[in-house]
């Protein structure tokens, strides 16, 4: 569940463990002429903070915001103290906020070590970049005995704990997951939900788009539903089962 921030707890540039990292508030962004986000606030929580919403609503352009991917039209980005509001993705990458796309982003040719390299190419250090891919392999041992395989011999599934296990290499405290089920057979919604819990307890927030709404709840420590580009809920997951209304209208399930 999430914890609140504790001012007192500054340690200077360091990210505490226990406070919200990623924060955009009031943000109004889209594509060319045509506003698509209509001023939303959000933040990643502990653990995995769920953005819900209708196809269309806006939930991938705000992640998109959140991550450096789409410019500020308005509002601001930070992380803890950090201002970010101008920031684009590499900046992103430098605070520690990865992004990990819908598809995964392999190099489907380049082997399972070889993609987990690459997840370290903005670490200078070789020493620790062997340390986090050990830590990687520790947290998803499935890819440990696959490490020369290319990572297109994977299954989907695998090529998306491939793909968190990369982002874990370059050390981010934050990861933006843009529906990191989509594409994979239903059964396979449930492990992705185990990949996420995976990163969550290697201590990491997760910000997850996704549609498997009933699935995702299974793992959701904070929930914020869009539709149209604006917040209808903002909440933990235990606040959102009153919400009977709000269920029907934007997320389909009962
Ligand atoms: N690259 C783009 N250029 C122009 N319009 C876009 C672009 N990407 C998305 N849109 C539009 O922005 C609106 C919100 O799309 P977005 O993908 O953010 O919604 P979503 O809630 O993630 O939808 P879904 O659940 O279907 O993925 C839609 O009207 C969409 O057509």
């Amino acid at each position: 569940m999430s914890v609140d921030p504790d001012p007192t707890a500054d340690d200077g540039d360091a990210v505490s463990p226990r406070a919200d990292r990623l924060v955009v508030e009031d943000v109004v962004t889209g594509y060319g002429n045509h506003e698509i986000i209509h001023g939303v606030s959000a933040r990643s929580h502990e653990g995995v903070t769920c953005i819900f919403g209708p196809n269309g609503s806006g939930k991938s352009t705000l992640i998109k915001a959140m991550g450096g991917k789409l410019p500020l039209w308005s509002g601001r980005k930070r992380m803890g103290d950090r201002d970010l509001t101008d920031a684009n993705a590499s900046d992103m990458v430098d605070a520690g906020i990865i992004t990990v796309p819908q598809d995964g982003g392999l190099f489907p040719t380049m082997t399972v070590r070889e993609n987990l390299l690459l997840g370290g190419h903005s670490v200078d250090d070789d020493d620790v970049v062997r340390r986090r891919i050990d830590d990687a392999l520790d947290a998803f041992p499935v890819l440990s005995d696959k490490t020369a395989a290319q990572a297109r011999a994977l299954s989907g599934g695998q090529q998306m704990m491939l793909s968190f296990a990369r982002a874990m290499v370059s050390g981010a405290d934050v990861f933006l997951l843009d529906e990191p089920s989509a594409g994979l057979a239903p059964a396979l919604v449930d492990d992705v939900m185990d990949q996420v819990q995976t990163l969550v307890d290697s201590g990491v927030q997760v910000v997850l788009v996704e549609q498997n709404v009933k699935t995702a709840l299974r793992v959701a420590d904070h929930v914020y539903i869009l539709a149209q580009g604006r917040t209808q809920f903002d909440g933990p997951p235990a606040d959102l089962a009153e919400e009977d209304e709000l269920i029907e209208l934007y997320l389909g399930i009962n």
